[in-house]
């Protein structure tokens, strides 16, 4: 639950990094398995590693550096999370999502979340890049949610109808306007881009072959072991939100397949195809409509 980082805590938290570091970053990105690269395109950086801010958690998987950096991405003031927090690390899902909380309070108004994931889709090649358009989040059907515990109703910015609501909307917790978007600056790059529907599952095992055609019965394309604990809160504090998933392995459903999905893979494709990430990346920052007046 989210009785730990309370609004006290968390403030304390951005007040260090405030002292720090005062820009108001206007973009937070949240980079994935192997895809910290991005972080290296920012300008004026600043980097403070999790293990100096304090209650900060660490990030403890191959692929994934522990920096916060601040600075100047395509002319926009961003913050990006170089690593996340996962919950087969041992983090509960609201210590894993909490730096979304910190990040809205530094001044973020935009959320990128990317990932790597297992293309569940039959016609998902390895190396593919999906738009999320929606996310099935099972952890939270089994009772695991960020939101759980008390609601405090500082978090974030007034949602439509009502302040920070017990019951969050996540309905369109991924901007569509947002999606448009990212779906031209992908054809003037003459970037294939999929569409689809990722679920979290809590790992850290990959997916058994039952629980893969599982899946593909529920109409998911992706397969991950993050992203939604995120965009859940960010839907809270009232982001606008832009999720990417990129396709590092194929689910494999025979059961007289050979092949195993294997972390080595995800980190190989992740740089093999950073590149275009970022550029997609890039662009979208680079057209953000930003706060200043
Ligand atoms: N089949 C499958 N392929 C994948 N490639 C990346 N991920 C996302 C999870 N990434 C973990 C382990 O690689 C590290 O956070 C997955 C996954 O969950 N399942």
């Amino acid at each position: 639950t989210n009785r730990f980082y309370t609004y006290e805590r968390v403030q304390e938290i951005v007040a260090f990094i405030q002292n720090i570091v005062p820009a108001k970053p206007e973009v937070a990105i949240i980079c994935g398995s192997g895809l910290g690269g991005l972080a290296e395109l920012v300008v004026d950086k600043v980097v403070i590693p999790y293990a100096d801010i304090p209650n900060f958690p660490r990030s403890t998987v191959a692929g994934h550096r522990s920096n916060l950096v601040f600075g100047i991405l395509n002319g926009i003031s961003i913050v990006c999370m170089q690593g996340r927090f996962h919950p087969y690390e041992g983090y509960t899902t609201a210590a894993c999502a909490f730096p979304v909380r910190v990040m809205q309070m530094l001044g973020a108004h935009t959320l990128i979340v990317t990932c790597a994931a297992g293309g569940v889709n039959k016609s998902y090649r390895v190396g593919d890049i999906m738009l999320i358009k929606d996310h099935i989040n099972f952890p939270s059907m089994a009772g695991n949610n960020p939101l759980i515990g008390h609601n405090d109703e500082r978090f974030g910015k007034k949602i439509s109808f009502c302040l920070r609501p017990r019951f969050p909307p996540v309905g369109h917790a991924y901007d569509r306007q947002y999606a448009s978007q990212m779906k031209q600056i992908a054809a003037k790059h003459n970037i294939e881009l999929r569409e689809g529907v990722y679920c979290a599952l809590g790992g850290p095992c990959y997916e058994t072959i039952a629980e893969i055609n599982l899946l593909r019965v529920l109409g998911i394309d992706a397969v991950g072991m993050s992203i939604v604990h995120e965009v859940t809160l960010g839907a809270h504090c009232g982001l606008r939100m832009l999720g990417l998933a990129l396709i590092t392995n194929k689910c494999l459903s025979e059961y007289d397949s050979t092949i195993e999905a294997v972390h080595e893979d995800v980190i190989r494709i992740s740089e093999l195809k950073a590149n275009e990430l970022q550029q997609l990346i890039l662009d979208f920052v680079g057209g953000v409509k930003t706060n200043k007046t």
